[in-house]
C-alpha cells in the first residue's frame, strides 16, 4: 500500500494503509548535540545550563499538553450532556476514564479561537477553533396523537400514475423512495435575481441579540455529529455570496451553512466569499495583494467555527446588493480577480494567526462564478510542481448558468494559449464559445451536485444544458448529495423573524397552537382576512422560467375559484414581476404579490402558510419545500431534480408521505395535486397532522450532507 507524505507548513502528516501515524507534533525532548552529563568544569556548567535549557523545553510542551487534555475535557463533557441511550451511556463511561483520569489538571485559560475539537495540525501546529453550536431536533418530544381515520374516498378522478410527459424525463435507477410516490394510485393524485431589500437585511442590534439567544437555545439541545478522525482536513469554500452577508438564492444560504456542519466535524474551514458591502462584524486582516493593476484586501469574522474571509476590492464594493450585476465582461472580470485570488488565500490570509498552508487541502469551488478556480489551481501551480497536495470539488448548484461568452473571451482569463481547449465547446445554435463551467468540470478533482435526481438529470440532453456529454465523459468523479438546511436558522422554534409582530415560535409539541398564530399574523401583516379555516397558499423564489411562476399564473383562474388565499414573495424578471403586481390588483380579496427581497417575509411566509407551492420547470435541490417541512407547511411540488428526491407524495392508506408531487410541468396536472391537498386539508385533518408532523420530524441538517461531503474530499485528496 503506497505511503503518502503531506508536507503541511513543516510537520509531516504520513499516511500508512488509510491510517494517520503521526498526527500530532511529536514530543521531543534532549534534541541538540549537548549531551547532559558529559566532560567536567566548564563542561559540566554548559550542561547544567543545557539541562535547565531543556527542562523548560519540556515544561513549555507539557503545558501544551495540558491544553489539549483540557480542551478534550470540554469535548468529553459536551458529548455527555448529548447522549440519550444505553449505548451511548457506554461510550460516555469510556470518554469518562479519559476526562477523570486528568480531573486534577489545571484549566487553561480556553479562548473562543484555542483548539478544534479535533487537533488539526495546521501549518506547524497552531489548530483552528470550533464552537459547538448545531442545532438537531429533539426526538423525544411529546408529539400531539395522530387518531387513525377514516380513508378519503371524495379524491380527484384517478389519472395514470405512470404518465411521464415533464420536461426531463424520469430515471429507472433514482432513488426507490422518490418512484415509490409514482406507482401509487393515483387518484391521489438568465437572469438572476436581485437583492433589492430592506430594512431587515442590514442586521439591527436588536437582531443580533435575539440570534444569540437562539444561540444559546440551540446550544442546549446541540447533540455534536461524529467527527472526522483521521479524514480530517483543511477546506476552503469558494462561493459568489453567502447568507447572511450576501445572498440572492440558494447558493448563499449553502456557503453560509455547510462550512458550519464540516467544522462540527473537526475540519478546519474557511469560507471565501467577496466583500459586498461594509459587513460589521467583519475586521480587516490589513493583508493587501495585487492582481495587475488591482488590490485586494481581505477581511475576516470568525462564527460557528468557521473562519469567513471576505475578500475586498472596488470591483466588489460597487456591486452592493447587485452582485451579479453589469454586463458579461464585467461579471467575468470580477470572478476572474476572485478566483485568482482565492487560490492564494491558504498563503497569505492568516487565520487565527496561522495560514492554511497547502497540505491537507481541498478547495469546494461553486456553480460557474467560481469555477475558475480549478483551472488556475491547475495551471499555475500544479503544472508546475506547486500545491501539488491541494485539491478541488466543484460543486453544480444550477447548470442552466455557466459563464458563456464568445471564444474571444479567453483573452481575459490570463492562461497559457494550451488552456484554451478547456474552454471550448460547440454550440449547434451558435456553433464554438467560450465556457467557463465546461473547463472547470473538466479540471476538478471530483464534482458534487446538489441532489441525486438532479446528477442524473444533467446526463440528459434537456438536463445538461448543452454540457451533458462533458458530464457524462466525466461520470466517474460527480456524486449527488441532496442539500441540508440550516437547522438553528430555519428553526420554527428559535427562528427571529418570528418573534415580533404577532407571530411565535412554535415546535411539534406547540404547532397547532402556534402555526395558526403565525398564519393570523402573515394575514394582518399581508392585510388579508384573517380567517383560521381558508387556506393559505405561499409561493416564495426568484421569478424565472426555472421557478414555473407561468404554471402558477395558469392556474390562478382556478384558485381564485376556490375558497383560497395565496402570497407570492419574489424578484427577477421584470415581466414575471409585473404578473405578480397584476395578480394582487385583480383579486385583492385573496392574492399578494410581495416583489421584492425579503428574508424577514420569507420566513413568516414559510412560517403562517399552509401550503408551499414550488412548481418549478427544474430544480437541482431546492431549500424551500426543506424549510417548509420543517415549519410544518406542505410542498406542492413538480417532481424533479431534488424535489423528487425529498418530496415523498402523500398515501392515505399508509398515512405516509410528506406532500404533493405532480410528474409534468403543466399547469393542469399542479391543479390535480393542489385539489386533492386543499381537500385533505379541509376533510381529513388527523392526515393533514400526520403530513406535518413527518415532515417536521425528518432530519433535514446539513449533519448528513457534510459527512457525505467528507467522503467526496477524501476520495479527492488519494487521487492522482
Ligand atoms: N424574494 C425573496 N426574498 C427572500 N428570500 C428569497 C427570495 N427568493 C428566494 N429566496 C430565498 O433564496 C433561497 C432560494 O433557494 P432555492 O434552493 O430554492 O433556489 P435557487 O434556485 O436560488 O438555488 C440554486 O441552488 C440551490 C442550492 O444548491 C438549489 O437548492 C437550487 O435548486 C438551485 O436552483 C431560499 O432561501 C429562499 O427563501
Amino acid at each position: 500500500m503506497k505511503t503518502l507524505g503531506v508536507v503541511n507548513g513543516g510537520v509531516s502528516l504520513f499516511y500508512n494503509k488509510g491510517k494517520q501515524l503521526s498526527r500530532f507534533k511529536p514530543l521531543r525532548v534532549a534534541s541538540t548535540g549537548d549531551a547532559v552529563g558529559l566532560g567536567d568544569g566548564d563542561d559540566s556548567e554548559n550542561s547544567l545550563q543545557a539541562t535547565i535549557e531543556k527542562s523548560k523545553k519540556v515544561l513549555a510542551m507539557q503545558r501544551d499538553l495540558l491544553q489539549q487534555i483540557a480542551e478534550r475535557r470540554k469535548l468529553v463533557s459536551s458529548i455527555k450532556g448529548s447522549v440519550t441511550d444505553q449505548d451511548e451511556d457506554e461510550d460516555e463511561d469510556e470518554d469518562e476514564d479519559f476526562s477523570t483520569g486528568d480531573s486534577s489538571l489545571p484549566n487553561p485559560d480556553l479562548t473562543s479561537r484555542s483548539y478544534n475539537r479535533v487537533d488539526v495540525v495546521n501549518n506547524g501546529s497552531i489548530p483552528s477553533s470550533s464552537h459547538v453550536n448545531s442545532t438537531t431536533k429533539n426526538e423525544s418530544k411529546i408529539l400531539p396523537s395522530v387518531e387513525v381515520q377514516e380513508k378519503p374516498e371524495l379524491y380527484f378522478a384517478p389519472e395514470k400514475a405512470s404518465s411521464n410527459n415533464g420536461s426531463i424525463k424520469q430515471s429507472k435507477t433514482i432513488d426507490s423512495k422518490a418512484f415509490k410516490s409514482d406507482v401509487l394510485p393515483s387518484y391521489l393524485s438568465s437572469s438572476e435575481a436581485q437583492v433589492t431589500d430592506e430594512e431587515e437585511e442590514s442586521s439591527t442590534e436588536a437582531d443580533s441579540k435575539e440570534a444569540a439567544e437562539v444561540d444559546d437555545a440551540a446550544v442546549e439541545d446541540e447533540k455534536p455529529p461524529p467527527l472526522a478522525g483521521v479524514n480530517v482536513m483543511n477546506i476552503i469554500l469558494v462561493a459568489a455570496e453567502c447568507a447572511p452577508w450576501s445572498k440572492t438564492g440558494g447558493l448563499g444560504d449553502v456557503a453560509g451553512s455547510l462550512p458550519k456542519a464540516l467544522a462540527r466535524r473537526g475540519h478546519r474551514v474557511m469560507v471565501v466569499a467577496p466583500r459586498y458591502a461594509n459587513y460589521a462584524d467583519s475586521q480587516d486582516t490589513g493583508v493587501r495583494k495585487r492582481y495587475k493593476e488591482l488590490e485586494v484586501s481581505y477581511f475576516q469574522a470568525y462564527v460557528d467555527g468557521v473562519d469567513f474571509v471576505f475578500m475586498d476590492s472596488p470591483m466588489f464594493q460597487s456591486m452592493q446588493n447587485n452582485i451579479y450585476g453589469g454586463n458579461r465582461l464585467d461579471i467575468l472580470k470580477r470572478m476572474v480577480l476572485f478566483c485568482k485570488a482565492a487560490v492564494e488565500v491558504p498563503w497569505h490570509v492568516p487565520c487565527g494567526g496561522v495560514c492554511y498552508g497547502d497540505g491537507n487541502l481541498v478547495f469546494i469551488a461553486n456553480d460557474w462564478h467560481t469555477a475558475l478556480l480549478p483551472v488556475y489551481l491547475k495551471a499555475y501551480y500544479r503544472d508546475n510542481g506547486l500545491m501539488s497536495f491541494t485539491r478541488s470539488v466543484l460543486v453544480i448548484h444550477n447548470i442552466a448558468h455557466q459563464g458563456r461568452g464568445p471564444v474571444e473571451d479567453f483573452s481575459y482569463v490570463d492562461l497559457p494559449e494550451h488552456y484554451m481547449d478547456l474552454f471550448k465547446l460547440y454550440d449547434p445554435i451558435g456553433g464554438d464559445h467560450f465556457n467557463i463551467f465546461a473547463a472547470g468540470l473538466k479540471t476538478a478533482d471530483r464534482v458534487v451536485t446538489v441532489s441525486h435526481g438532479y446528477s442524473w438529470e444533467l446526463k440528459t440532453a434537456e438536463g445538461g444544458w448543452g454540457l451533458h456529454r462533458i458530464i457524462n465523459e466525466n461520470d466517474w468523479k460527480l456524486r449527488g448529495i441532496v442539500n441540508g438546511i440550516d437547522t438553528k436558522e430555519w428553526n420554527p422554534q428559535y427562528d427571529i423573524h418570528l418573534k415580533s409582530d404577532g407571530y411565535t415560535n412554535y415546535s411539534l409539541e406547540t404547532l397547532q397552537t402556534g402555526k395558526p398564530k403565525c398564519k393570523a399574523a402573515l394575514q394582518k401583516e399581508l392585510g388579508l382576512p384573517v380567517r383560521e379555516d381558508v387556506p393559505l397558499l405561499g409561493f416564495i423564489g426568484r421569478l424565472d422560467q426555472q421557478k414555473g411562476v407561468d404554471l402558477i399564473a395558469e392556474a390562478i383562474p382556478w384558485m381564485i375559484g376556490q375558497d383560497v388565499q395565496l402570497v407570492m414573495l419574489g424578484t427577477g424578471r421584470p415581466d414575471l414581476e409585473q404578473m405578480l403586481r397584476q395578480f394582487e390588483n385583480e383579486h385583492r380579496d385573496k392574492v399578494r404579490g410581495w416583489v421584492g427581497f425579503s428574508v424577514k417575509t420569507a420566513h413568516r411566509i414559510t412560517a403562517g402558510a399552509d401550503i408551499l407551492l414550488m412548481p418549478s420547470r427544474f430544480e437541482p435541490c431546492g431549500l424551500n419545500q426543506l424549510y417548509a417541512k420543517n415549519y410544518g407547511t406542505i410542498p406542492v411540488v413538480h417532481a424533479v431534480g431534488g424535489l423528487r428526491d425529498t418530496v415523498q407524495q402523500f398515501n392515505p392508506f399508509e398515512e405516509s408521505g410528506v406532500g404533493w408531487t405532480f410528474d409534468s410541468a403543466d399547469a393542469s396536472k399542479l391543479i390535480h395535486a393542489l385539489g386533492n391537498c386543499l381537500l385533505t386539508y379541509r376533510q381529513y385533518k388527523t392526515s393533514w397532522e400526520g403530513l406535518q408532523i413527518r415532515g417536521m420530524k425528518q432530519d433535514l441538517s446539513w449533519d448528513n450532507a457534510a459527512e457525505k461531503y467528507e467522503e467526496v474530499l477524501v476520495a479527492a485528496k488519494y487521487q492522482w
